[in-house]
């Protein structure tokens, strides 16, 4: 099921900025600007429009247009849109608009953020004067109408504004400073908000966070560790002496040797082992190794650039064929691993060490006794995480495919593809 459409509310005094900031919010990330004052404004001028002249009669007098009108204008433009993202600005305004988008958006949206541009009523004022005598046109743009407006902004849309505060979802920005200063901000938490967890709430995201632990978890259960096989050696006088052979990564055991005096001689005793498992340990490890890199990179472009594994089909193909590669990785190598391990546990099984003699160099087998097995257990671990690996990225696999899949338009355009047109 494709995602809701995500929406951004912008609030704050007349004139503090918020059309402002969302025509250079766009610019950086992928959303459509609606403003709800222009909606209206433009309705109004629509000669044929029936609820043009209400509509003129709330702005210039400061009140609000009934909700109906305005989630109705706001509803139209989203689909015209075809987007998916909205930043829409001076809207919900008061309790009438708030319940009106409740009822009628609520479950056709899901509200991200809300912006709240905090800026002194003397600075409003200031601002909008000055925008209406650079010529805005607009008839609130007086000093009576502000001073209505800014009335109605304290009693109906504050309200709103800590509504949104106990949901966790208000931001707030000091609106007062210059704009440069002031877009800085909003893409701070626009970045995190927006492009840092989004991503990672999706599968897509959320698995790969998954698989960059798992992977690292599968090779270093391996790679760190040691195991250990032990008996005693009998000195003939009485006295034992424990020995303590090590089974290290990467388990190529023929060439793993270890030199022990014992009981004092003047030589020292060699024991090795026989076999070699390393193939099946290295190519497990590899897998984990490259697993952590490929999830690493992702994972970067998921924070940094996530816009742009949007709309680079040739990224998101590339990460689709190498999760798959990936996957078939894990499944080959775990069931070596899983085949190796079980030879490598024979081969270092101690009762069977000192009852073989010839793989000892010059001992009295007859001498060894207690045989002691260290623990395993964390290479059967590390078995279990490869198998857990590849239930992942099949799985991603899979999620990755369907994302390339939803996202084709019916023309083979890929829905979220283009770039928000420029805002007012
Ligand atoms: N940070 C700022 N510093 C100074 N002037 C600003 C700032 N932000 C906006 N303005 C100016 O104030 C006026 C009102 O801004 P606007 O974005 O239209 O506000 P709003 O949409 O909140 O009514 C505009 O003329 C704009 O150029
Ligand atoms: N949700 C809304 C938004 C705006 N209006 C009306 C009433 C407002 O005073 C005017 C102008 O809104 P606009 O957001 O353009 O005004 P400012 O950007 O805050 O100066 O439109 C409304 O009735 N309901």
């Amino acid at each position: 099921m494709a995602a809701l459409p995500e929406v951004v509310f912008v609030l704050g005094g007349p004139g503090s900025g918020k059309g402002t900031q969302c025509s250079k919010i766009i610019k950086e990330f992928e959303f459509v600007h609606l403003s709800a004052g222009d909606l209206l404004r433009d309705e109004q001028a629509n000669k044929e429009s029936e609820v043009g002249q209400l509509i003129e009669y709330h702005i210039v007098n400061g009140t609000i247009v009934p909700v109906e009108i305005t989630c109705e204008l706001l509803h139209k433009a989203m689909k015209a849109s075809g987007k998916h993202k909205f930043l829409i600005d001076g809207f919900p305004r008061n309790e009438d608009n708030l319940s009106g988008w409740t009822k009628n958006m609520a479950d056709k949206t899901v509200v991200k953020l809300v912006l709240c541009m905090d800026c002194s009523d003397d600075i409003c004022i200031e601002r909008c004067m000055g925008r209406g005598a650079a010529g805005s046109g607009r008839s609130d743009d007086n000093l009576t109408s502000l001073k209505k407006r800014l009335v109605t902004f304290r009693s109906a849309t504050l309200p709103i504004v800590e509504h949104y505060d106990k949901l966790g979802l208000l931001r707030r920005i000091n609106a007062e400073r210059p704009a440069e200063q002031v877009v800085f901000a909003l893409l701070c938490y626009f970045g995190v908000m927006i492009v840092t967890v989004q991503p990672f709430l999706e599968p897509r995201g959320f698995i790969r966070a998954l698989e960059f632990i798992f992977a690292i978890a599968a090779f270093a259960s391996v790679t760190n560790f040691v195991g250990s096989i032990g008996f005693d050696y009998d000195c003939g006088t009485g006295k034992t002496e424990a020995v303590r052979l090590t089974v290290p990564y990467p388990f190529h055991l023929g060439s793993h040797s270890e030199n022990k005096i014992l009981c004092g001689a003047t030589k020292p005793t060699k024991f090795t082992f026989f076999g070699d498992y390393s193939s099946d340990a290295q190519f497990f490890v590899g897998t984990g190794v490259l697993s952590m890199l490929w999830a690493m990179i992702t994972v970067a472009v998921y924070l940094l650039g996530e816009q742009n594994y949007r709309l680079d089909k040739r990224l998101r193909y590339v990460d689709f064929g190498l999760t798959l590669v990936l996957a078939t990785f894990w499944l080959a190598g775990s069931g070596a691993w899983a085949n190796g391990l079980s030879g490598l546990k024979h081969e270092t099984d101690p009762v069977e060490y000192i009852r073989t003699p010839q793989f000892l160099y010059g001992l009295d087998m007859a001498k060894l006794h207690n045989p002691r097995s260290g623990s395993f257990a964390a290479l059967t671990i590390s078995v279990l995480l490869g198998f857990l690996n590849f239930i992942m990225w099949t799985g991603n696999t899979w999620f990755l495919y369907k994302e390339l899949k939803d996202e084709q338009g019916e023309n083979g355009v890929p829905n979220q593809s283009v770039p928000a047109a420029a805002g007012p």
